[in-house]
């Protein structure tokens, strides 16, 4: 696997591995690294006028001394500047004796137009705020529009948080090593990164595989192969089937835009459970999906007694009354035929903030964690108050010990949704996009996790696969993109999934031949 996702840490011992292992020892893996940044910079920057490049007293800088003296003995103009010396002995006091040019004190940068920053001054190891003077280099480049490399990090960017200690560089391309860290798709860090390129500096998978990372960028290879496929004797109820709680007679759309998503996902059947007084409403908007009244619990152990629905969603329109909350709470208490999978989504989490332990505690019960919770922003920070005030944390760190403490999966929504699962795996999305910033796309969201629940897919890996999916249909839409557009766009998405190769085909289905498409 190549889409783990390193923290400083583990990338420290992934180096500390390697060097044990061989043959390459610290300081060879560090004129790896420089090589890779300097063959970037010819390849991609080979008229900038002069490369000025900024060295930190680490190994960061151990990089960047690397960096200048490849560039010199290809014939670059090149000049040096350094905060801080390497500390005699390290890597980057080897690499800094190897350099053949002089560095001047990084207080006095300074350049013209036309020329290009190579930003060496902090990566891993930075622990504190830049200085005045690197502050000053920082914002020079910006304010000249000067190319900013970064190596491994745009410096002042935490590689472990994705969050800035004060000024931090704003990157064009970033290149880091052997794997990404969590700052280089977490906000502000994959804005200050620009373009992040993964150069391999001799660390191999099986160093990696030791590690043993539990983060992974979320890229279909992650989720692919428990991916639903229907047999070739399916028929519509053993393809899944999801039922959505439809909310009050002006509150419905959310919920059919929820089914029409989990339809379009491939679950085999449908049924929006309606109060009786959206029951009108809902009929007239409906064709394929099923609609049965739902105004009671007794109502909805019928439809569980009967229909034993795979999962259900609960949330997007019912409200945010504590009723609401107190419904779901009846339901997974008391029904004998509970689903298989749950999505909690919108009014589902709002109406319990007032008593989440309740709610964690029937996530408990139902044991192996079958239940997907998409909260964003503020639906977080309502339900998790104490993990989502804990400045320490990382979105990543908060959406781990939401998932722990909840007994879910849960997908912690935004421009860098995280989804965590209790057992401490966790993806970090990196293919969102601003169109799905659009009323309603939250509830097409959930209706895909349902549906990828319903046909069996893991919890942690529905959650992954749906919304990279739903981030997948939004940019293949495009601009003008409404949430009602997403359930159809989700057809371009799976016929791409399904191409041959994309996925394993088993024995007898219906992509073997290629019926689908
Ligand atoms: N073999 C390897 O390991 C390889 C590593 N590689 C490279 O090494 C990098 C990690 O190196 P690193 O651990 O030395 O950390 P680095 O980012 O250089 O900074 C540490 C120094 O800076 C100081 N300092 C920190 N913040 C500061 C601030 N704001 N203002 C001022 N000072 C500050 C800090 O001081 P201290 O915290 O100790 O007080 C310490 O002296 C990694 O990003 C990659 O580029 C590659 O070559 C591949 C092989
Ligand atoms: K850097």
């Amino acid at each position: 696997m190549s889409h783990e996702i390193l923290t400083p840490d583990e990338m420290a011992k992934a180096d500390r591995l390697a060097i044990e292992g061989g043959p390459f020892d610290g300081y060879a893996l560090m004129r790896n690294a420089g090589a890779a940044v300097a063959a970037l910079v010819l390849a991609r920057f080979a008229s900038a006028s002069t490369v000025h490049v900024l060295c930190g007293p680490g190994n960061n800088g151990g990089d960047g001394y690397v960096v200048a003296k490849a560039l010199v003995e290809t014939g670059c103009a090149v000049k040096l500047w350094a905060e801080g010396s390497p500390k005699p002995g390290s890597d980057a006091a080897l690499a800094a004796a190897d350099c053949q040019l002089k560095a001047q004190p990084l207080g006095d940068f300074e350049m013209k137009p036309g020329a290009l920053v190579v930003d060496a001054l902090y990566g891993a190891g930075l622990s504190k705020p830049l200085s005045a003077e690197a502050g000053r280099a920082a914002q020079l480049a910006a304010d000249m529009k000067v190319p900013v490399v970064s190596v491994d990090l745009p410096s002042g960017l935490s590689g472990e948080s994705g969050a800035t200690l004060g000024e931090a560089f704003q990157a064009t391309i970033t290149v880091t090593f052997a794997r990404k860290k969590p700052g280089h798709l977490l906000l502000p860090g994959r804005n200050l990164c620009g373009e992040v390129v993964v150069a391999d500096i001799g660390i191999g998978d099986k160093v990696i595989d030791a590690v043993g990372a539990r983060c992974f960028e979320n890229v279909p290879a992650l989720w692919l192969d428990k991916f639903p496929m229907p047999a070739l004797d399916a028929y519509k109820y053993s393809r899944g089937h999801v039922g959505v709680f439809s909310g009050g007679p002006s509150a419905t759309g959310a919920a059919r835009l929820a089914a029409m998503a989990a339809a379009r996902i491939g679950a085999g059947a449908v049924t929006v459970l309606s109060p009786s007084l959206s029951l009108s409403v809902n009929a007239s908007h409906l064709t394929s999906i099923m609609l049965r009244k739902a105004d009671t619990l007794e109502e909805v152990f019928g439809f569980l007694d009967a229909r034993h629905p795979e999962a259900l969603v609960y949330g997007p329109g019912l409200g945010p009354e504590p009723g609401v909350g107190n419904f779901l709470l009846d339901l997974l208490a008391a029904a004998e035929n509970s689903p298989k999978g749950l999505v909690l989504d919108a009014d589902g989490l709002t109406s319990l903030a007032a008593q989440p332990e309740a709610l964690f505690a029937a996530l408990h019960r139902m044991g192996a964690p079958r239940a997907i919770l998409t909260p964003h922003e503020g639906e977080f920070r309502r339900l998790f108050p104490g993990i989502a005030e804990d400045e320490k944390l990382s979105k990543l760190e908060k959406a781990r010990a939401a998932s722990r403490l909840s007994n879910a999966v849960v997908v912690y929504k935004g421009p860098d949704t995280v989804i965590a699962a209790p057992d401490g795996r966790a993806a970090i999305n990196s293919n969102g996009t601003p169109l799905l910033a659009t009323a309603g796309s939250g509830d097409v969201l959930a209706g895909i996790c349902a549906g990828l629940l319903a046909q069996g897919m893991p919890a942690f890996e529905a959650g992954c696969a749906a919304v990279w999916i739903h981030a997948d249909a939004a940019q293949r839409f495009g601009p003008g993109l409404i949430a009602e557009d997403l359930p159809l766009a989700l057809l371009s998405v799976l016929r791409n999934l399904r191409e041959p190769g994309a996925l394993p085909v088993p024995p007898g289905s219906l992509a073997a031949g290629k019926t689908l498409s």
